[in-house]
């Protein structure tokens, strides 16, 4: 982007004293958030949430140390957007894991001051050759960033075209976590999952979640809150959510982190992903003219 690009940038949707865009790592565009309640910074490509803290607390989002920030490479950390499909293709083995939505460039359409003190960011993913390319549906999708005492992403899909659309989606949110061995999630206990590790094995989950190594998972039919019980930050992150069926918890542990190149040797003991998704036989089915939302809303509560 060029600087005058920047400059009309923030012309346009800056927030005195809430908002300003910034060239970030690796000359990636930036929305820097600052407000009453918390500090985010978001990147256009990929309308990726990079981080997110509330004021007075250790940061909610885990962003890998040794992240690489470049034009069409997705960031290992934060909340990456797979869209419109989530895993590999379902056909087309060449197209990126994950779909990509997560490295392509998104526009910047509405930015707001609402409710007590929150900023909100609306992005809408800009269409070019390459995504019409893997994509050849008129199927406009939104993302609304809402930064505040909470952190809220919301997904909208419409299906504009005269076919029904088949969906995959997932907000692979990355989470920072004082130790694995201290932390344990909430809110799957008794629901079933496919186990990517044990080649898509269906398994039952008993109580709560503790990782001890590599986990890879997707819970089915999920619709409850999720907890993050963390006792070494002495906090509860929980996430709500509407308009997602499955549940993603993903922990990559030593050698898959080791031949990832972005995690870090001890990033698997900082992090884990507990992703809003629509994936596997929760994907979402648009009829033409249909609208599909996903949303997290991610918050904390005290463990004292
Ligand atoms: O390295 P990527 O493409 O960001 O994917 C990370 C992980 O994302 C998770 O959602 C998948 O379940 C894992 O299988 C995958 O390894």
């Amino acid at each position: 982007m060029q600087p005058a690009d920047l400059n009309a940038l923030n012309q346009r949707f800056s927030i005195s004293g809430q908002l300003v865009f910034k060239e970030g790592p690796g000359g990636l565009i930036v929305a820097e958030i600052a407000n009453a309640h918390a500090e985010a910074v978001i990147a256009l490509q990929g309308a990726h949430v990079m981080t997110y803290q509330p004021r007075g607390q250790e940061p909610v989002l885990w962003l890998s140390k040794f992240a690489k920030f470049a034009p069409g490479k997705s960031i290992r950390g934060g909340v990456p957007v797979c869209w419109p499909w989530f895993g590999p293709h379902p056909s087309e083995a060449s197209y990126p894991a994950h779909g990509y939505a997560r490295t392509v460039m998104w526009d910047v359409l509405e930015t707001a001051a609402v409710n007590e003190g929150d900023t909100q960011i609306k992005f809408g993913l800009a269409e070019t050759e390459t995504t019409r390319a893997q994509w050849p549906h008129a199927s406009p999708v939104l993302l609304i960033v809402t930064i505040g005492k909470a952190l809220s992403v919301e997904l909208v899909t419409s299906n504009n075209g005269s076919t029904p659309l088949v969906i995959g989606e997932a907000l692979h949110t990355y989470f920072n976590i004082s130790d694995v061995a201290d932390m344990a999630i909430l809110g799957l206990e008794k629901t079933d999952y496919l186990d990517k590790v044990a080649d898509f094995a269906s398994k039952h989950q008993e109580g709560a979640i503790q990782i001890e190594s590599e986990v890879d998972r997707v819970y089915l039919n999920t619709e409850a809150d999720c907890l993050i019980e963390d006792r070494g930050f002495k906090r509860r992150i929980r996430i709500a959510k509407k308009g997602s069926r499955s549940t993603v918890v993903w922990n990559p542990w030593t050698e898959k982190a080791d031949k990832m190149g972005d995690f870090g040797p001890e990033g698997h003991r900082e992090m884990v992903c507990v992703e809003t998704a629509n994936a596997l036989e929760n994907v979402v089915t648009l009829a033409p003219g249909e609208r599909h939302s996903m949303l997290a809303v991610i918050s904390t509560e005290s463990l004292d």
